[in-house]
């Protein structure tokens, strides 16, 4: 039997609808009925797109590369003129511009091209860009996704964000700019979303852990004004650290030096994701032994949907930490198992509103020694 007749063989899922949706003949009476077929077509373009993604993000990457985008946000202009300044051969930006208006960041008008509402927004959002163009690491991992799967492939990723790991010693100054602007870059919507979500009334001081550049810290500063604030990260990142003057800097390894103490509220923002579950459980017991009484953790960082898979964070940065191969992208209930297991009571998970930015859970170290039981 050849491979196209082993193809061939109808499909029987379980379920009846399931059975129904996988019946070539039932596919083609949707098609010819008013009503079923619109639901018919949209299935079918909605399979289309999970094929086609890795296409739609290899002309993404080549619109910011070439600038495209970044030149119709001067204006409008005809693909051949874009071709000119890209250096491409214009019958080839024609197919990327054309291509670009498919994907709805750009918009054809007659003959010229203009950037779309969302090619805008796209140049809008900080550090994006610039995301998109590191995404060639991940991609390059990505190329043999059953031997990536299978554990087999040695993924590049690991070793581009070097200070996720805990690195120590003399910081290349290239590596060091380049971590921290995309970091600080994509912290903006984190924070935002993040102080949305939460009410940091009632804490005098805030430790930030693994808090990089101090984007964070920035962040709660300009909405909490009078709120004590202090950094906690590596030495070398520490030093580079844009904070006002007031803010205490400490620097050091949670995976070897004591958590400094004195502040009633600690957050770990994109921290977590990044280690393994037995450093992850050794930092939450120290970040419990550094909090007072009754003090507040609070955990801000995407977060798998669990029991209800989300479409963004479950597929992106589930995999995206799996490349990096030290970490995990895990739900708010699994980050509250966590910090029950360390003696935190009162988790919550506050709703944020943007899963693909962040998702947030917060707990309480108990006020006095009765409520451990609780
Ligand atoms: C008034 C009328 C009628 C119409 C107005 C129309 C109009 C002008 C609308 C405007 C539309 C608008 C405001 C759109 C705004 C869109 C926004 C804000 C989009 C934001 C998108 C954000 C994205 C896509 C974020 C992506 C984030 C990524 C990819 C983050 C990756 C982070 C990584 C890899 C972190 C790694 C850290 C590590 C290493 C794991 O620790
Ligand atoms: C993904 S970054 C998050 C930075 C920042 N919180 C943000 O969201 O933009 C992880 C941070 O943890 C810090 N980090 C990693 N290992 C650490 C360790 N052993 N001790 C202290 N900080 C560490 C890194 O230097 C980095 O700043």
């Amino acid at each position: 039997m050849s491979d196209m007749t082993a193809l061939d063989q109808p499909f029987r899922p379980a379920g009846l609808v399931n059975r129904l949706a996988a019946s070539r003949k039932f596919q083609a009476f949707c098609a010819r009925v008013p009503g079923l077929r619109g639901i018919a077509r949209s299935e079918g373009a909605a399979l289309f797109d999970l094929m086609q993604g890795f296409v739609q993000s290899q002309m993404l990457t080549a619109l910011v590369e070439l600038r495209v985008l970044h030149m119709l946000a001067d204006g409008p202009a005809t693909a051949e003129a874009l071709a000119t300044r890209a250096n491409v051969p214009p019958e080839r930006m024609a197919i990327l511009a054309q291509a670009g208006a498919g994907m709805g960041v750009l918009v054809r008008r007659g003959q010229r091209f203009k950037l779309s509402r969302r090619g805008a927004a796209f140049l809008g959002v900080p550090g994006l860009a610039d995301m998109v163009r590191h995404h060639s690491v991940l991609y390059q991992d990505l190329a043999d996704p059953v031997a990536f799967m299978r554990g087999e492939t040695d993924p590049d990723l690991a070793r581009f964000w070097p200070y996720v790991f805990g690195a120590t010693g003399p910081m290349d100054a290239e590596v060091a700019a380049r971590y921290s602007q995309l970091m600080a870059d994509s912290q903006g919507l984190v924070a935002q979303d993040a102080l949305r979500a939460l009410d940091l009334r009632g804490i005098d001081q805030l430790l930030d852990i693994g808090g990089g550049t101090g984007a964070f810290l920035r962040a709660v500063r300009a909405r909490y004004p009078d709120l004590s604030l202090a950094l906690f990260d590596l030495p070398d990142v520490v030093a580079q650290a844009a904070l006002p003057a007031d803010v205490t800097r400490h620097g050091g390894s949670f995976r070897t030096d004591p958590l400094p103490k004195g502040a009633d509220a600690i957050s770990l923002v994109r921290v977590l994701y990044d280690h393994a579950d037995d450093t992850v459980a050794a930092l939450l017991a120290s970040v419990y032994a550094a909090l007072p009484p009754g003090g507040r953790v609070l955990v801000v960082e995407p977060m798998s949907g669990g029991a209800k898979p989300d479409p963004q964070t479950d597929v992106y940065f589930a995999v995206y930490t799996l490349a990096m191969q030290t970490g995990r992208t895990r739900s708010a209930a699994e980050i509250g198992a966590m910090l029950a297991k360390a003696g935190f009571i009162h988790v919550s998970a506050p709703k944020a509103s943007r899963a693909y930015v962040t998702g947030v859970v917060e707990a309480r170290k108990p006020a006095l020694p009765k409520d451990r039981a609780k």
